[in-house]
């Protein structure tokens, strides 16, 4: 029986992760569930999984929740709420479920207390993949990656050393405007941009693919995860996304994952890794499924990825930068505020400001954090 924490129990990851562990109720507990305002399906999830202890996004919200909820719960909140529940509430194992930087001082906690992860917040690797990394080395915690790219890869490798590895390839679907040339990109709408071809997940993460930012974080991601340098993690036009991505070993052998897109599948590996059980996903058809394509990365089309790139190879703070303001563009983009193709100026814009600090304490990167959202708010690009 695992005791499980969930951060961001409300979300994409975080409610198919609760579908997942439902099917398993032998194997897991739920011992602690974290969100923001979703103050309804927070508290259906609580009656639903009993877990001893929950955070909502603010104390009134927490008010509710302390009215509603079985007696005995234990109900916080905010960021103090998420940073509890990843040290205090006994969990073996917690899913870092959260969008966006928000997620890494939960998640350096909840290592710091010992508990293995299930990485889907690509973010705080992003944001501070050296410290995460050297966290979970000192505490002896793994980090099972939920990201689909990064279980692919995390399968493929199967436990084979990173010294046996030529290259990674990240496949990128191309997200919704991919049948659009760049001079089509102004004006799109953010209802449009929403409209992911083959994946249904929570906003950011939608229009971070439509802007290739997505991949971006991906390479940096599988850059702290699997430990290889920029110029072996490459990045392949997918539009069926079929093949998760892919390994090219050393003596030229290719490892593919594939599957159905269905996150479900990713997230259950991450749960009970080493171990593979029956899951509820649709099988994988190929005779069905005909063909499957694939194209070179376009940099012209998506330079959001170059600048990814870039900031990756800079090291130190760029990524923190790049990571804090694209999420403060894609919220401005989608209250509809700013462009489609400002979100790529500001990220552009902000990087361009800023003097890396090289390896950079937890302090400093909080402070570039918030300096990038603050630059990235006041960009009129
Ligand atoms: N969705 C997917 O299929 C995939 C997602 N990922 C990654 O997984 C992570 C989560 O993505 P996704 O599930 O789509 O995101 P969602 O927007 O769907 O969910 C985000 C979750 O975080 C909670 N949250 C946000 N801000 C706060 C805050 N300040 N305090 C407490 N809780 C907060 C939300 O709570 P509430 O809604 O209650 O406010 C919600 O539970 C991201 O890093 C994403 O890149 C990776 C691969 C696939
Ligand atoms: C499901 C998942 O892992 C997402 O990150 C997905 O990969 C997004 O698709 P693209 O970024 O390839 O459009
Ligand atoms: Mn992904």
């Amino acid at each position: 029986m695992k005791k499980i924490a969930i951060l961001g129990s409300t979300g994409s990851i975080g409610t198919q992760t609760l579908d997942v562990v439902s099917r398993m109720p032998e194997h897991f507990e739920v011992v602690g569930l974290a969100a923001g305002n979703n103050v309804d399906l927070l508290l259906e999830q609580v009656h639903a999984f009993k877990p001893q202890w929950v955070s909502a996004g603010n104390e009134a919200l927490a008010d509710r929740i302390r009215a509603e909820a079985p007696q005995g719960v234990r109900v916080l909140s905010g960021e103090a709420g998420l940073t509890e529940i990843a040290s205090h509430a006994g969990a073996d194992y917690v899913v870092c479920s959260l969008i966006g930087s928000v997620g890494l001082k939960s998640t350096l906690a909840a290592i710091e207390a010992g508990s293995d992860i299930g990485l889907a917040n690509k973010e705080s690797l992003v944001t501070a993949g050296h410290l995460v990394m050297d966290k979970a080395k000192r505490r002896g915690v793994s980090i099972l990656p939920i990201d689909s790219e990064h279980s692919a890869i995390f399968q493929c490798l199967n436990g084979e050393d990173v010294s046996t590895i030529n290259r990674l390839i990240v496949t990128a679907s191309g997200g919704s405007f991919r049948h659009l040339g760049r001079e089509e990109l102004t004006g799109v709408t953010v209802e449009d941009a929403l409209k992911h071809p083959n994946w249904s997940m929570g906003a950011k993460i939608t229009i971070d693919s439509a802007t290739m930012v997505n991949k971006g974080l991906e390479v940096i991601e599988a850059h702290w995860l699997f430990g290889l340098p920029y110029d072996r993690i490459d990045v392949m036009l997918h539009p069926e996304s079929i093949v998760h991505s892919m390994v090219e070993f050393v003596d030229t052998s290719v490892m593919a994952q594939l599957g159905n897109p269905d996150m479900r599948v990713p997230i259950q590996y991450a749960l009970t890794y080493p171990k593979r059980v029956v899951s509820p996903a649709t099988p994988l058809d190929l005779l069905k499924q005909g063909t499957l394509h694939f194209k070179p990365m376009d940099f012209d089309r998506y330079p959001c990825l170059l600048l990814a790139y870039e900031a990756g190879r800079s090291g130190g703070t760029a990524t923190t930068v790049y990571s804090a303001a694209n999420e403060v563009a894609v919220a401005r983009f989608l209250r509809k505020e700013i462009s489609f193709l400002a979100i790529e100026r500001i990220i552009e814009d902000v990087l361009a400001k800023h003097a890396g600090i090289s390896d950079p304490d937890l302090e400093t990167i909080l402070e570039t954090d918030a300096w990038a959202r603050s630059e990235a708010s006041a960009s009129e690009v």
